[in-house]
């Protein structure tokens, strides 16, 4: 069971003599989020509304990723910022006969996901983190075709039987997000998968992307246009919306990293597994003007969308099976 947020903490994380001390999860007082926190200091907050995580920071409380002062987190609409879910469009699909009714985005960030749980450093054993003794925080969010959180539209639009089992993993150093998409249906179905991560960045004009070298990508500011990252490291100095489709390495089994680095140093790296797409995303000024739940208007300064997701193509999963996805986010 979690604790509820407002219970006094124990005085000592560690309750059993000779082993390392824990995390802790609590449930925030409206039960609208989870709270866990590594015995080193660092914390996530993920909303029960879309297992959205919204808060990610380190151990000295600094905040590692971008929340508009107007996200709505009542579960009125998407969450502006933090880690929305999307599943199983990205965007819309009008011409795509089983997610055309869907809106922007699909409807797993729309929906009241379930807590299934936590694990820490003791019993995920497996964990390459554990392994090397440091304190680790699993939380894993459940929604499936019958969970009654699940918004109205995906009933309407979207037949399947499906479960999505999502994981939030924190590190002192790193977060990882994972999802895994299963079929429980006799129809297979198609879908898409993204991560839709904000990433915190002090001046958006100081920051570089690398790693998308020779990269192609679809320009959605210019009509869809594919073209090839030339430059790299890249810069944003406008309206950025980049869907990109690095190539992998020959012989190497893992997607190439992507680094974001503001004024010449290093802060963040992307990796990815079994997702082969990366966003680019920055409103700039006027769709930054042009969206209610975007707060500071002048936000976009703040904010860089780094998204894995699996979105050039239709991910078939068959009956009975399931499609795997998941990104970490390291900090340097
Ligand atoms: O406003 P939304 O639905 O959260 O989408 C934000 C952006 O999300 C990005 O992933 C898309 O590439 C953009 O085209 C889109 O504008």
């Amino acid at each position: 069971m979690v604790e509820r947020a407002n219970k006094p903490k124990p005085p000592t994380l560690s309750s059993t003599p000779g082993l390392p001390p824990q995390a802790t999860v609590t449930f925030s007082e409206d039960n609208s989020r989870v709270v866990a926190e590594l015995p080193t200091g660092e914390s996530v907050q993920v909303l029960l509304h879309g297992a959205t995580v919204i808060s990610w920071k380190d151990a000295s409380g600094d905040e590692k990723l971008w929340l508009s002062d107007a996200a709505k987190l009542d579960g009125s609409k998407a969450v502006r910022g933090g880690i929305p879910v999307v599943f199983p469009v990205f965007g819309t699909a009008p011409t795509h006969p089983q997610t055309k009714g869907l809106p922007q985005h699909g409807f797993a960030r729309t929906s009241r996901w379930e807590f299934l749980g936590k694990s820490t450093s003791e019993s995920a054993a497996d964990d390459k983190a554990s392994a090397s003794n440091e304190p680790t925080v699993k939380l894993d969010f459940g929604l499936s075709s019958g969970s009654p959180g699940l918004d109205p539209v995906a009933r309407a639009h979207w037949p399947f039987r499906f479960n999505l089992i999502y994981s939030v993993t924190l590190n002192p150093s790193s977060l990882t997000t994972s999802i895994v998409a299963t079929n429980d249906g006799a129809e297979s179905f198609e879908c898409q998968v993204l991560m839709h991560t904000y990433l915190r960045v002090n001046d958006i004009t100081k920051v570089e992307i690398q790693g998308l070298s020779n990269a192609f990508y679809t320009d959605k500011v210019d009509a869809g246009a594919v073209k090839t990252q030339t430059s790299t490291p890249f810069t944003i100095a406008g309206e950025t919306d980049r869907v990109y489709t690095p190539a992998k390495e020959e012989g190497v089994e893992e997607e190439a990293a992507v680094t974001v680095a503001e004024q010449g140093r290093p802060k963040y790296r992307v990796t990815r597994d079994n997702l082969s797409n990366v966003v680019v995303w920055n409103p700039w000024t006027d769709k930054a003007q042009g969206m209610a739940d975007f707060e500071p208007k002048d936000g976009f300064r703040k904010m860089l969308c780094v998204e894995p997701g699996a979105v050039g193509a239709w991910q078939a999963v068959e009956a009975g099976d399931a499609f795997e996805g998941a990104q970490t986010i390291t900090l340097l």
